[in-house]
């Protein structure tokens, strides 16, 4: 049960990479506060899994396997949300790519690999959808998840670092353009969250995990129910004025990286 529960019901909300890890949970979430949830990927099993869970619940799911790399199949994806439950509330841009690789010495294919999950994949997602909201005159809202390194960088992330700055760019920019149509775009920033994924593509040794950890002030990873519970608020009436905004969710995590190393007074 989320705060926000109730809030959602008889809307229709597009989650990318809602299939595992944080995507799972808003997409979850979403559900559990009365929304009706297309959830999109590559690997459909996984997909199935989020779609048993919320049905064991008491939700109503749908699984569309898609890779946003593919703009044809992003308009596909937007026609069969719609086409199932009726009509289209909006979009949580999470499906993401990842590894850890120096800039020096990063392949163009790996480049363009992050750089068109991240980046392309949540422009063509927000643009197939905000075309759905403006024909149907409704309005909506688009979520997208970042990373705060968007603004901070981080070494071993240039590929992700630039993709997630330009997707809080677009944010900015279609925040402004399509406000007169009652559509409303915002990020997320979480800060490092118990995933599977991420532990793979980003600390997937114990010491790793804990030079992570150590840059914590709150001194543990996020569980993706606490990235879910934030989502609602940006995707929710609760947020209804707040627009092109990136709300950050990191335990204090990139506040503490003070110049002079002190992370207590
Ligand atoms: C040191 C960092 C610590 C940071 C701590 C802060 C933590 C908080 C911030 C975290 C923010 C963000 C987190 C995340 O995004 S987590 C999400 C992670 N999830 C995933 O990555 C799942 C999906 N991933 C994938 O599908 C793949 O990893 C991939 C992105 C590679 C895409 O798969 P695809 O099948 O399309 O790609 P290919 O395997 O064909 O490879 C394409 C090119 O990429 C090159 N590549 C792939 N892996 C690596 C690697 N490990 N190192 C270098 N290059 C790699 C591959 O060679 C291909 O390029 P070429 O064609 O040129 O060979
Ligand atoms: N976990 C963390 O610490 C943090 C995560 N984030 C962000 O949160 C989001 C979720 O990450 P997390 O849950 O940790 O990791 P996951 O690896 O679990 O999630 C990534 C999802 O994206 C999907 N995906 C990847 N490529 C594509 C594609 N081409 N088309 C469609 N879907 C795709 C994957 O499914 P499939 O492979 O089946 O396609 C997977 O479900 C990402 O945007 C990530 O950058 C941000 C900050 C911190």
């Amino acid at each position: 049960m989320t705060l926000e529960s109730g809030r959602f019901d008889g809307r229709t909300y597009i989650v990318t990479g809602g299939g595992s890890g944080i995507g799972r949970a808003i997409a979850q979430a979403l559900a559990d506060a009365g929304a009706r949830v297309a959830v999109a990927g590559r690997t459909a099993e996984r997909l199935d899994e989020t779609v048993a869970l919320i049905e064991k619940a008491g939700g109503e799911a749908l699984a569309v396997p898609t890779d946003v790399r593919d703009p044809e199949a992003v308009d596909a994806l937007v026609s069969a949300a719609a086409e199932r439950f009726g009509r289209l509330d909006g979009l949580v841009n999470n499906a993401a790519g990842n590894f850890v690789v120096p800039g020096i010495d990063l392949s163009p294919g790996g480049w363009r690999a992050v750089v068109d999950i991240v980046l392309n994949g949540s422009y063509y997602c927000t643009r197939a959808v905000a075309r759905r909201l403006r024909e149907q005159g409704t309005g909506g809202s688009v979520l997208s998840v970042i990373a705060s390194y968007a603004w901070h960088g981080h070494p071993g992330t240039v590929h992700s670092a630039a993709a997630k700055a330009g997707v809080l760019a677009m944010t900015r920019t279609l925040a402004v353009e399509l406000a007169p149509l009652g559509i409303r775009l915002n990020c997320i920033a979480p800060g490092p969250t118990e995933t599977a994924g991420a532990g793979a593509a980003l600390w997937a040794t114990q010491e790793a995990r804990e030079e992570v950890l150590a840059t914590v002030p709150a001194g543990r990873f996020a569980d993706p129910a606490e990235i879910a519970n934030a989502s609602l608020f940006l995707l929710g009436d609760g947020a209804s004025y707040l627009t092109g905004e990136c709300l950050t969710v990191d335990g204090g995590q990139w506040l503490g990286k003070q110049v002079y190393g002190r992370t207590s007074a």
